[in-house]
């Protein structure tokens, strides 16, 4: 069981995933694509999926919406077993779902009022309804003004909002985005996330999201799951884990280790070694920003800054320093315990000649 961060999570999953695997096969080989996924979805809340290329997200994804049949596990959306409904069932739940593509998935000759419409006329419900729904959505979404126009005459973000707008016709409970933002420019991509926030927040739908893009999980996902090759390897709330990553792709994936420093960093010391470089890692609620005065002053020696950052993530500060200090053999443990309320993490990365 997959727990979310340091915090219990006390949510009621919406989806629960038990034991799921999923092999391909293909020109008589095998691909296990998604390997012994325990994870439980809380009611309500956005969960962002992250991973490289061929870990196994869309694997994961499809198989939330019956799209991909799973080889062995389970999938609980609320109490209904997925996995073995009927056609008929499948087709009822899939209208609990709601989904929308990178490429949007919409049909070029249709209006944007038509391309909303389908999947209602497509169940048979009546023009009435039709209208009051289509209508609506659209008012949702912002595009009543465009409901004539057909896509070729909208820009990507606002093909994307149509996209959202049919995923909202059948009233799901859920909404998976596959690379919702990942074909649209950084403005579109915050109008459409502040859309998906919008939905999440006013209409309680459970929202799982696939990207490759961090800033996406960060702006909107309340909780996060690495995947690499078909595993969880790491999941938590999102403050939490971009804060302390501990398996190295998601290191990597943050992209956390890429060091721009202005001087050659060596991993042990060398004849003329004169400054240890030290970085430091804090994770605080927003009203709590340590005072870097009292960090500095631990060192009891100058201290120079070559690299700093802090990100705000669900009301936390996620910050990183590193400072190199003109002392070598630093006694560890005495800045540590120093430090202990105000900095979580302090690690030597290397050795560093001078250079000023
Ligand atoms: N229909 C299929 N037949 C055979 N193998 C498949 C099929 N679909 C996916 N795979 C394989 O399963 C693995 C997981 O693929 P999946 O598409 O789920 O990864 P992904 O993390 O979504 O990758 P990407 O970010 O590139 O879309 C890959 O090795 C892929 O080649």
């Amino acid at each position: 069981m997959v727990s979310f961060g340091s915090q219990v999570d006390f949510a009621i999953p919406h989806i629960q995933i038990q034991a799921l695997n999923k092999i391909y096969s293909s020109h008589g080989e095998e691909v296990h694509a998604l390997k012994d996924i325990h994870l439980d979805i809380p009611q309500g809340k956005i969960l962002g999926i992250i991973g490289k290329s061929g870990a196994g997200k869309s694997s994961l994804l499809r198989t939330l919406n019956g799209l991909e049949q799973p080889s062995s596990g389970s999938i609980k959306i609320d109490q209904d077993e997925l996995t073995t409904l009927d056609h008929t069932h499948l087709i009822k739940l899939r209208q609990r779902i709601g989904m929308i593509f990178q490429h949007f998935n919409l049909m070029s000759a249709k209006t944007v009022w038509e391309n909303v419409a389908l999947p209602l006329k497509v169940s048979g419900y009546a023009k009435s309804d039709i209208q009051a729904r289509v209508d609506e959505v659209l008012s949702l979404v912002g595009l009543s003004h465009k409901a004539e126009q057909y896509p070729s005459q909208l820009s990507g973000g606002q093909k994307q909002r149509v996209g959202i707008a049919r995923a909202l016709v059948h009233h799901p409970e859920i909404l998976l985005c596959d690379e919702a933002t990942s074909a649209l420019d950084p403005e579109s991509t915050s109008v459409i996330l502040s859309l998906l926030k919008k939905i999440n927040k006013e209409l309680g739908i459970t929202i799982v999201l696939i990207t490759h893009e961090m800033q996406v999980i960060r702006e909107i996902c309340d909780q996060v799951v690495v995947i690499e090759h078909g595993e969880i390897v790491e999941a938590g709330q999102v403050w939490s884990v971009f804060s302390n990553p501990k398996q190295p792709i998601t290191q990597e994936l943050l992209n956390l280790e890429q060091l721009d420093l202005p001087f050659e960093l060596y991993q042990q010391q060398q004849i003329d070694s004169t400054h240890t470089i030290i970085k430091l890692k804090y994770q605080r609620e927003i009203k709590h920003t340590p005072d870097l005065n009292q960090i500095l002053n631990v060192f009891d020696t100058p201290v120079y800054l070559y690299q700093s950052h802090v990100d705000t993530i669900q009301q936390h500060l996620i910050g990183s320093l590193i400072v190199g200090v003109p002392q070598l053999n630093l006694d560890l443990e005495r800045i540590k315990q120093q430090l202990t309320t105000l900095i979580q993490h302090v690690e030597v990365i290397g050795y560093a000649r001078p250079t000023h």
